[in-house]
């Protein structure tokens, strides 16, 4: 390509690197800008809405080009790698005073210092503070999976083995930000529809990245070790994945590799397993709108910093299954309720500490600042601060939790680091090394003498202006310094002839003359402004080697400072686990192996908490026992009864026990669920080309298939989406399966009051119901459970209350009155009575009316139990709107 003479030497040298790199955008470094050229420039100009413009020509045509400036890179970037963009960094790498030497038509020699992929980041803008940004690697050694997981922005790595059926949920538990797959992997069909929701982010990599003996060999270099022994013992799987991680982070970072703690290996079991359907329904972190407020995670976080935040939202997608270690984070949380003081102590303490984690990545990886060992200083201090506080509160260790005791020994240990960055750093250090300024006054006598050389001569500056004053008799002269002409003689105009002619023109040599003012130098003034210069730049050179200096010296103690920073965060949970406790009235629920489930005036945090904020109304508690032969709940009751939070407010309890926290009811005990489902609302999905139907169906396999006596199932008005003795019939079959087969505890809430009847065939179901009181042909619920069936459906009392017109409700009655009549003699329609009501208008009206007016037909394609409130109020208005028609 160089050889061709239409190609400049720059855009050869841009062909060039850009061929290494044909799937990111090649932001090339020109100046102030990074330039775009070709198909990446247009790209980028559709994507960040940037100008589209042009530079040159190749073979005749036009080149494209769009640039962003340097200084703002940051705001684009994170807007591409949002829109799914990888963006590769490409820098000058040399002075151009070198390239120059190097003939006049050399090119500045440019690299790709990075790739910015969305696994991979590290700045501070790009992130967020709460939340972990994970690269996730998945690995296969014939049936065997495993993932391998590291946050480069913190320096977290874990492996986690899965298996085929549980890859979904360990994804969703993960919620990657980047996922990279052997290329081969997608032909498996299991894998693809476990891969599907994560498409998106998913990085394809060559499967030959994803070896067992490159990842063994990848690890000890990079952990210095000769075995992986004292690691854990890793399948092939587990190595394949890590092997792939690995190799991506180099060749992303460009062999900067970030620090990395030494790689963990959980257990495939010690962690609930919740898929990625239960976890959407039950909004755990997000709601099903994709937002995180009104989620559970948003709705008990108390966290007050950033790792807090990430270690909450980690343990809440991974409650434990382990007793023992759910009572010792249980322990944690009462030591620190039953302490105000100390409580109110660390949260202040916590509250003014940085991200320890974030600034350590960046300094391992050769991007940060001064604030960044300013923030490792704070962080550390606060720590420091902490375990003197919890020592002193703490008459003998003995009396500690086990886990608060052990965390507190790796609060402390830096009291010489932090001493010496103390020496080191100014208060408040500028953002960038460069601009120079941040290293504290006594620290380094060389940078002392510089700035005092150069601080001198800017007063001997001072001192001469005042001497030219009295030596030209001109007041107004000034010395100014601009980056043109550097420091100068600046007089008015009027004074100018004066300078201009002897004697004082021998003294003062012309420079410039403006409309405003004249300039002169003096060799004296030369000489000065040459001694401050050159003092500057070498107190800078000087202070760019101090910075290289103390980020060495802080990334030597970098794991102590990793197990500091986990530290804090684990005493930002256990504080704030207790916060939340006291706030929102949560009580310590009892975890043990049992198979019970008895939850005493539970409630559910954020129905309860929308209630208190919208309406200043309380909340209704309800029990819920679970526990010997009252395993399976068959619960029935109106619309709007309250079926659905019930349900799932026994899942979320179950979730925040398990997660070490307290929970809102007045006791609670929980034998450990393993596996939690939940099918509540239906949505269609038709990213799957899926109907509601069929989410249903496929989720309520997914839990028949799986769920076992230690799980916790929750299931909402099975069967719902089809013909109704099809549904009735599925839903039936469904709750045998549960109860016979599967045995899990469940709560199983329908409107085929039919199901009932189960309860004389299988022996631990138990039926319930939602209390309603009628009051003046109105229906008023009381959010209560009680024992027994509901009597009826209340579905016309319901649709009056979401506004139906009134003609419409009293043609619903005597509907409804004749479809009872009709039974009574009729024992074939036996089914009938109970079932969702309007969905069997349209088919009786010919034996009871003449035939349908257009208002009839449009009821009849109506079924209020399926209907949005938007959905309904449209109805109403096309209703409306027909019956003014008439
Ligand atoms: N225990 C409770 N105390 C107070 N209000 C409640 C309670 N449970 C539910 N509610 C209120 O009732 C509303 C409807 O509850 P929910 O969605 O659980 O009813 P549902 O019986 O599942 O209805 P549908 O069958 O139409 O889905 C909730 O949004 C909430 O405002």
């Amino acid at each position: 390509m160089a050889a061709d003479p239409a190609v400049t030497p720059m855009m050869a040298q841009y062909l060039e690197i850009k061929a290494t790199c044909p799937e990111s955008l090649l932001f090339y470094r020109m100046g102030d800008f990074y330039e775009l050229f070709f198909d990446d420039a247009e790209k980028a100009s559709r994507a960040l809405d940037i100008t589209l413009t042009k530079r040159g020509k190749l073979n005749g045509e036009d080149i494209p080009m769009a640039g962003v400036p340097v200084h703002a890179s940051e705001m684009y970037l994170s807007r591409l790698i949002k829109k799914s963009f990888k963006v590769a960094v490409c820098e000058q790498t040399e002075d151009p005073a070198e390239a120059k030497k190097r003939g006049s038509k050399s090119v500045v020699r440019r690299e790709i210092v990075r790739l910015v992929t969305p696994g991979t980041l590290t700045e501070e803008n790009l992130l967020d503070p709460r939340t972990h940004n994970y690269l996730v690697a998945l690995g296969r050694a014939q049936k065997d999976l495993s993932l391998a997981v590291a946050d480069m922005s913190t320096g977290e790595f874990f492996i986690l083995p899965t298996k085929y059926g549980r890859l979904d949920a360990d994804l969703a538990r993960l919620q990657p930000g980047e996922l990279l797959v052997p290329d081969d992997l997608s032909n498996d069909p299991v894998i693809a529809q476990a891969l599907f929701d994560w498409r998106p982010v998913i990085s394809p990599l060559g499967s030959s990245h994803f070896d067992s003996s490159y990842g063994s060999r990848f690890l000890k270099t990079l952990f210095d070790v000769s075995t992986l022994d004292g690691f854990a013992a890793f399948t092939r799987a587990d190595l394949a994945a890590a092997g792939a991680l690995i190799y991506y982070l180099d060749d992303t970072q460009k062999g900067k590799l970030p620090k990395l703690f030494p790689p963990r290996r959980l257990s495939i079991d010690s962690t609930m397993m919740i898929d990625a359907a239960t976890r959407r329904s039950l909004e755990l972190v997000r709601t099903q709108n994709g937002e995180t407020a009104g989620s559970l995670l948003a709705t008990i976080d108390r966290t007050v910093t950033g790792a807090g935040a990430r270690l909450l939202a980690k343990r809440l997608s991974a409650p434990l299954t382990d007793p023992v270690r759910i009572n010792e984070r249980l322990d944690c949380v009462d030591y620190m309720l039953a302490r105000n003081a100390l409580r109110v102590d660390i949260r202040t303490i916590l509250g003014n500490t940085p991200d320890i984690e974030r600034a350590l990545a960046r300094l391992s990886l050769g991007r940060g600042g001064p604030r960044d060992l300013a923030a490792i200083r704070a962080g550390l201090k606060s720590a420091q601060a902490l375990e003197a506080r919890l020592r002193a509160t703490a008459s003998s260790l003995e009396d500690l939790p086990m886990q608060i005791e052990n965390t507190l020994e790796d609060l402390g240990n830096h009291g010489a680091l932090i001493a010496h960055l103390e020496k080191a750093l100014v208060d408040e250090p500028p953002l960038l090394a460069r601009d120079g300024g941040f290293i504290a006054k006594g620290y380094n006598s060389n940078l002392d003498e510089y700035r005092s050389l150069r601080d001198d001569s800017r007063r001997l500056i001072a001192a001469l202006e005042g001497r030219y004053q009295s030596e030209t008799e001109i007041n107004a002269l000034k010395i100014r310094h601009n980056n043109v002409l550097g420091y100068h003689i600046d007089v008015s105009p009027k004074n100018a002839e004066k300078m201009l002619s002897g004697p004082l023109s021998e003294t003062f040599i012309h420079r410039q003359t403006l409309a405003s003012s004249t300039r002169f130098s003096t060799s004296e003034l030369s000489r000065l402004a040459g001694k401050i210069s050159e003092a500057a730049d070498r107190a800078l050179s000087l202070e760019a080697e101090l910075f290289a200096e103390l980020a060495a010296l802080i990334l030597k103690s970098s794991e102590t400072i990793l197990l500091s920073a986990e530290a804090l965060a684990f005493f930002d949970v256990a504080t704030a686990c207790a916060v939340l406790a006291e706030e929102d009235r949560h009580v310590r629920p009892e975890v043990d192996d049992s198979q019970n489930f008895d939850i005493k005036g539970g409630r559910h945090p954020i129905v309860e908490k929308a209630l208190m904020k919208n309406d200043n109304k309380p909340f209704v508690s309800n029990d819920c026992d679970l526990s010997g032969d009252d395993r399976l709940w068959l619960i029935t009751g109106p619309n709007m009864a309250g079926k659905s939070t019930f349900l799932r407010q026994n899942a979320l309890i179950a979730i925040m026990a398990q997660m070490g926290a307290f929970v809102p009811a007045d006791s609670a005990i929980i034998g450990v669920v393993d596996r939690l489902f939940s099918r509540v609302g239906a949505s269609d999905d038709l990213a799957h080309g899926r109907s509601t139907f069929m989410v249903e169906m496929v989720e309520t396999a997914a839990i028949l298939n799986q769920a076992g006596p230690k799980s916790l199932v929750i299931l909402d008005e099975i069967g719902r989406g089809t013909a109704t003795y099809d549904g009735l019939s599925i839903a039936w079959a469904a709750v045998e399966h549960l109860h016979n087969i599967n045995q899990s505890r469940a709560l199983f809430a329908t409107h085929y009051h039919e199901l009932t009847a189960l309860k004389e065939t299988l022996d631990s179901v138990s039926l319930r119901s939602m209390k309603v009181r009628e009051w003046k042909g109105d229906v008023v619920f009381l959010h209560e459970v009680a024992a027994g069936a509901a009597d009826r459906s209340y579905g016309i009392q319901v649709a009056k209350l979401a506004g139906l017109p009134a003609a419409v409700i009293n043609r619903a009655r005597q509907v409804l009155g004749h479809l009872e009549n009709s039974d009574k003699g009729d024992k074939a329609h036996g089914l009938i009575h109970d079932l969702p009501l309007f969905q069997q208008v349209s088919a009786i009206h010919e034996s009871i009316d003449s035939g349908p007016s257009e208002l009839e037909a449009l009821l009849a394609g109506v079924t209020p139990d399926e209907l949005t409130p938007k959905e309904a109020l449209e109805i109403l208005y096309k209703l409306k709107e027909t019956a003014e028609k008439r």
